[in-house]
């Protein structure tokens, strides 16, 4: 039976950024960055409002398409919950189109947020982590950064195909804790670049010896997150999607380069632009002005612990 939310309850849920790939983990390894978009909503009587402050709050529609909105009533079906009305306001910082997996977040904050409502109903039907990973992976297809956003930490995440003829595809994921030597600073360039565009970019086909090269590097890639940071330069090579993205992200690749001659392990975030370095050092101060001298932005992130809701 469903049951209806009284108007008037609020939350506010607090959704990381992440990153996905770390170099040969492509679709599959990803971690959550402590930088955080902040959705609060309160349930009215009646009707819908949006409101969006900060980062694409003149790109992104106001209303019943919202990304956010759309996730915030999924959860609350999925919950078996209704709510008369919706006042949604979205504080956003995480950059949109660069690789920091903004829709992911978009996701995750959401569904995160519909389920504070729900728990404040009644606990019992709270969604699990396990529910999250699903119905926020089902928006963009690709758990690898919903599943860090929503577990915190990094993560490995898979899918497996639907268990029912036309269900969705099924989604997991395994947190990993990354070793507290580990320093991530993100460069974050000023053009946007569209996932969907740079994928379109990538082969249908790979070769047996670069999908083995893949596999051992993402493998090793475990070991250094967790353990080994010292393994992390051989751990970020990748022949499977850095390389066949190149032409769309030159300021990327030039900088990835850069930074891998002076021995720092640099991966493209997600589908770029946004670079990733993992480092036990700091970043060398000439690099970090001449980014900056460049126009890219040069950010020093914790690892997160996941969505918090309040
Ligand atoms: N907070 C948000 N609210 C609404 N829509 C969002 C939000 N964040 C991202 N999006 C949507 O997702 C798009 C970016 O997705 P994508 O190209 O996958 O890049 P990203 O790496 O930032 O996830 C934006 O153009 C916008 O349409
Ligand atoms: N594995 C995906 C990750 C996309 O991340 P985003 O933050 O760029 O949306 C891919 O490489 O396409």
């Amino acid at each position: 039976m469903t049951q209806t939310l009284p108007a008037g309850l609020t939350v506010t849920a607090r959704v990381p950024a992440s990153t996905a790939n770390l170099g040969p983990g492509f679709d599959t390894l990803g971690m959550a960055l402590g930088f955080y978009d902040e959705i609060t909503v309160t349930t009215t009587a009646a009707g819908l409002t949006v409101r969006v402050e900060g980062e694409g709050a003149e790109d992104v529609p106001w209303g019943p398409s919202h990304l956010v909105v759309r996730a915030i009533e999924r959860g609350l079906e999925v919950a078996g919950v209704w709510a008369g009305g919706l006042d949604v306001v979205c504080r956003n910082v995480i950059p949109h189109s660069r690789g920091l997996g903004s829709s992911a977040s978009a996701a995750v904050g959401g569904l995160a947020a519909a389920n504070g409502l729900v728990s404040l109903l009644d606990p019992a039907l709270a969604l699990t982590a396990a529910q999250l990973v699903q119905l926020s992976s089902e928006f963009e297809g690709h758990p690898d950064n919903a599943s860090a956003s929503v577990l915190g930490g990094a993560v490995v995440s898979w899918s497996e195909a639907p268990t029912v003829a036309d269900g969705p595809q099924q989604y997991f994921a395994a947190r990993l804790e990354v070793h507290p030597d580990i320093r991530i600073v993100a460069l974050v360039p000023s053009e946007h670049s569209s996932t969907a565009h740079t994928r379109g970019m990538l082969p249908e086909q790979v070769p047996h010896a670069d999908a083995a090269f893949n596999v051992s590097r993402a493998a090793l890639a475990v070991v250094a997150l967790t353990e080994r940071p010292d393994l992390l330069m051989s751990a970020t090579e990748d022949r499977l999607h850095q390389r066949q993205r190149a032409t769309a992200l030159p300021v990327t690749t030039r900088w990835i380069a850069t930074l891998r001659e002076h021995g720092i392990a640099a991966v493209v975030s997600g589908a770029g632009p946004t670079v990733l370095a993992l480092t036990t050092a700091a970043l060398p101060d000439e690099l970090r002005r001449r980014a900056e001298a460049e126009g890219l932005r040069v950010l020093d992130l914790e690892v997160s612990d996941g969505v918090q809701v309040h």
